[in-house]
């Protein structure tokens, strides 16, 4: 679930949106006050109600993550139930996911500075260079939606690429699907990705949009080129013991396809969430599938939508139920997250956050604070193959 977080990081104080540190982020517990009072409306009423992942534990996570309650939360958990700390020194998804899969990052990400312009022009050279264009548009600090909207037309006119980044070690191209060429962008970034790579930028990201002047539109023909994990991670201990190993939505651009040997991709969560209930019941015993639910991240929390995140929320609880409801004896389930995205919070950036651990299938019992690396060593453990790293298993 990204950045479904709940609270709580001791070491969100070093972590900021804009100047504002992410001490007191709490995306699920802010969320689900911003119900209660009456302050998340659209397209819903009321208090938020999750009441799959609530019976599991999740509003006993909020509790034990952040000491904040929940409203609407407070069933006497039955699931296995906790929160874990991530100890990567970047609040990104490659980050959360790696160390989530067993692997921390053991290096510092470069960032780009909040200055005007934010690319070295060596840099800038070298994209037009690539693109066959004079220049380049952006070129600083933005939200997606909204740079595109400010220079959507500019970029049609002129036929340069519109760059940007955000507090994450990120490198986003943003061209029109047609007028620029979706091919032509995909190609411009790969050719881009090893010299920031090289950098210790994590990721250089194509951002399709289409559409006319005012009403611009991100397609599902996003693409991201991230380093590869530091070192195997979960997916590639299950592939190297023989496993069959399916990734659901990002995953397979998150870890460079590593370890991955099926992929499943969607237009939407909708979409990828057909995948997630196939699977649960068609996946060979021994197998293992590891999903990325990205819109409550990209749709909600950088927008800071606090009613259309609540909304995801509320419809991911009940397709959970679903999904629980075709798993079998002997099966594990494990509902968590990469970093948090209060869309309470100020800017337009991650939150470094406490996430929740839901479990279902084994070991129904609390387990406490438990470390992001426990989730990949678990993982493992009930598959019964050899797991490395710093992770422990909490089953
Ligand atoms: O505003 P948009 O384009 O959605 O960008 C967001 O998406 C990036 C990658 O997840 C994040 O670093 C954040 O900047
Ligand atoms: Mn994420
Ligand atoms: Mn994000």
């Amino acid at each position: 679930m990204d950045s479904v977080g709940c609270g709580g990081a001791p070491d969100a104080r070093a972590f900021f949106n804009g100047t504002r540190p992410d001490t007191g982020a709490n995306t699920l517990a802010h969320i689900a006050a911003a119900c209660a009072e009456g302050r998340a409306e659209e397209g819903r009423s009321g208090s938020l109600r999750m009441p799959v992942l609530d019976s599991l534990g999740l509003g006993a996570a909020v509790r034990l993550a952040s000491g904040a309650g929940a409203p609407g939360f407070g069933a006497d958990p039955q699931g296995l139930w906790g929160a874990a700390t991530e100890v990567s020194r970047g609040k990104d998804t490659p980050s959360g996911h790696w160390e989530l899969a067993g692997v921390p990052v053991p290096w510092e990400w470069s960032y780009f500075p909040e200055t005007d312009p934010a690319f070295p022009p060596e840099l800038t050279a070298e994209v037009a260079r690539l693109a066959g264009t004079e220049g380049i548009l952006g070129n600083r600090h933005a939200s997606g939606t909204e740079i595109i909207a400010r220079l959507g037309e500019e970029h049609i006119r002129t036929g340069w690429p519109i760059c940007y980044t955000s507090a994450d070690s990120v490198f986003q191209i943003a061209a029109h699907e047609q007028a620029f060429g979706l091919e032509r962008l995909l190609a411009l970034c790969a050719a881009l990705a090893p010299r920031l790579h090289a950098m210790k930028i994590g990721r250089v990201i194509a951002r399709p949009f289409t559409g006319a002047p005012g009403s611009f539109r991100r397609t599902a023909n996003r693409h991201d080129y991230a380093i590869a994990p530091p070192a195997p991670t979960l997916l590639d201990w299950a592939a190297g013991a023989g496993r069959q190993t399916h990734a659901i939505g990002k995953i397979g651009d998150i870890f460079s396809m590593r370890g991955v040997s099926d992929l499943h991709k969607g237009a939407d969560d909708a979409a990828l969430f057909e995948h997630l209930l196939t699977l649960a019941s068609d996946a060979a015993p021994g197998s293992l599938t590891f999903a990325n639910f990205v819109e409550f991240d990209s749709l909600y929390g950088h927008r800071r939508d606090v009613s259309g995140y609540a909304r995801a929320l509320e419809a991911f609880d009940a397709t959970a139920g679903r999904f629980l409801a075709r798993l079998r004896p002997g099966d594990l389930a494990i509902f968590t997250a990469d970093h948090g995205n209060d869309p309470t919070w100020t800017g337009t950036d991650h939150t470094r956050e406490r996430v929740p651990v839901i479990g279902w299938g084994r070991g129904l019992r609390p387990v406490g604070q438990v470390a992001f690396t426990d989730v990949a060593a678990s993982v493992a453990a009930h598959l019964g193959i050899p797991a490395q790293g710093p992770g422990r298993s909490f089953l």
